[in-house]
């Protein structure tokens, strides 16, 4: 009786009350709407396997699937069949359909249109008859209509001054996405006029139900097509308790690449790094003439170890410290040949005196590719450290003056916030490497 009453107490209330939001927060709410119940109608009278996941909103997630029961490790999650599959196939089949009904004569050359140009022609279509409210014809109609409703958190959309607030590595990366979406574009226009096109065969598609499953790095799965059901299953070696949502992995991707592709961004993503190319390049090394930091250069090109230098969580690159064991080999002999303070690597005549130590240099440098030594010397490493630690110092002021003009900007976009959590993300990576300083230390060499 005693326990009864103080169950029914203001604390217990409050209790249940804290309980219940943050196991929300956790698990999220289930979503009844029209188009979900048509889905799973759909789903049933066409013979979709039965699964224990059903559609859900996850707080600072979004919408993903909730498990309805314990799916426990080693269970085949989502089990879809192939005629539930849009391909290329399915969907140029549904195309020439659509065509017909419009009485367009036209015959297009199914050859020149790859998987993801026929996909993203049908679903526009598809829309845009939703938008015009025309009945859809489409057996994939009652998915279609939970499609999101738009996607625009991809730095594809970005305008030009949130743009140039991107790391160097993802302006490049978007550039390349807005270039083949400009050839895909115009290669669907070629193919609706029925013009000659030419596109590279690529393998996708979209399944219902399993496209509902967002990402977690740490999910275990494995995705494959069953051939003896003709179903595309996914098993997942992560358990789930009833009520948590259910999460497949896309891929080791870093944070750079989820926020290209899929408009995201993860917390302490293991694969996150940062690219520290410019850094390395206008790194000023004393004695190093412009002439000598090019042939440099290209002589690290031509082995193969020229950019793509990165600092990953308590870990550089090889290559970066390659680099840089090579790149400063020079100020040692500047010091050692200090009657020259130009460089040992310029190809002035003054300097051929030098070719010696240029020798030297190379070959101590390949017997560190080869493995066959660790470092040049104790002198070249300390001088390593010296300008990781410069690097560090150079990217961490890069992403600390970024973030200050990001305070500028609506604090609510999530765009915004996307960037910001990049640039937060690299000064935590910097700062995890043990060399460098909590404080910035600017040096004077
Ligand atoms: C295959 S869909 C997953 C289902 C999607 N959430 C939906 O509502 O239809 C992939 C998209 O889901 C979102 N997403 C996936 N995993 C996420 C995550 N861990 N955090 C935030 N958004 C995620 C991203 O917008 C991504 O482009």
């Amino acid at each position: 009786m005693e326990a009864k009453r103080k169950r029914r107490g203001r604390t217990f209330r409050v209790r249940c009350h804290r309980e219940k939001s943050s196991s929300n927060l956790l698990r999220g709410e289930i979503i009844t709407d029209a188009n979900w119940k048509e889905f799973v109608v759909w789903l049933k009278s066409n013979g979709f396997p039965k699964t224990k996941l059903t559609l859900g909103n996850f707080q600072g997630i979004g919408r993903g699937l909730m498990a309805t029961k314990e799916i426990k490790a080693g269970e085949v999650i989502i089990s879809v069949p192939k005629k539930f599959l849009l391909t290329r196939e399915m969907v140029i089949t549904e195309l020439d359909n659509m065509f017909l009904k419009l009485g367009c004569s036209l015959k297009h050359n199914n050859d020149n249109i790859s998987a993801c140009q026929a996909i993203a022609l049908y679903l526009a279509l598809q829309k845009y008859r939703q938008q015009k409210r025309k009945n859809s014809c489409s057996f994939f109609s009652s998915y279609l209509k939970l499609l999101p409703k738009n996607f625009c958190s991809l730095p594809f959309f970005f305008d030009t001054n949130l743009f140039e607030l991107l790391p160097k590595v993802m302006k490049d990366d978007v550039q390349r996405q807005r270039q083949k979406f400009e050839y895909d574009y115009n290669n669907v226009k070629s193919y609706l006029k029925t013009n000659n096109s030419n596109c590279t065969r690529d393998n996708i598609a979209v399944a219902p139900m399993l496209d509902f499953l967002n990402h977690s790095s740490k999910a275990k799965i494995k995705g494959e097509y069953n051939n003896s059901s003709n179903c595309y299953e996914i098993t997942t070696f992560t358990p789930y308790k009833k009520g948590e949502q259910a999460f497949i992995n896309y891929g080791p991707h870093d944070d750079f690449f989820i926020l290209i592709e899929y408009g995201f961004v993860l917390s302490n993503n293991p694969y996150n790094y940062v690219s520290v190319d410019h850094e390395f390049s206008t790194l000023s090394i004393p004695n190093e003439t412009i002439a000598a930091k090019e042939e440099k250069f290209n002589f690290l090109l031509s082995q193969g170890f020229f950019g793509d230098y990165t600092l990953r969580f308590s870990e550089i690159s090889f290559r970066l410290l390659t680099a840089l064991r090579f790149r400063i080999q020079n100020q040692q002999l500047a010091f050692t040949c200090a009657d020259d303070t130009s460089s040992t690597f310029s190809s002035t005549a003054t300097q051929r005196q030098h070719r010696p130590y240029q020798q030297t240099i190379i070959k101590k440098w390949k017997s560190l590719v080869n493995g066959q030594m660790e470092h040049v010397d104790s002198e070249n490493e300390q001088l390593v450290k010296v300008y990781l630690m410069r690097i560090c110092e150079f990217a961490i002021k890069e992403a600390k003056d970024t973030l200050k003009i990001l305070e500028k900007y609506d604090p609510n976009n999530l765009s915004i916030l996307h960037v910001k959590q990049i640039w937060q993300e690299s000064i935590g990576i910097v700062e995890s490497y043990g060399y460098f300083p909590k404080t910035p230390r600017y040096f004077c060499l």
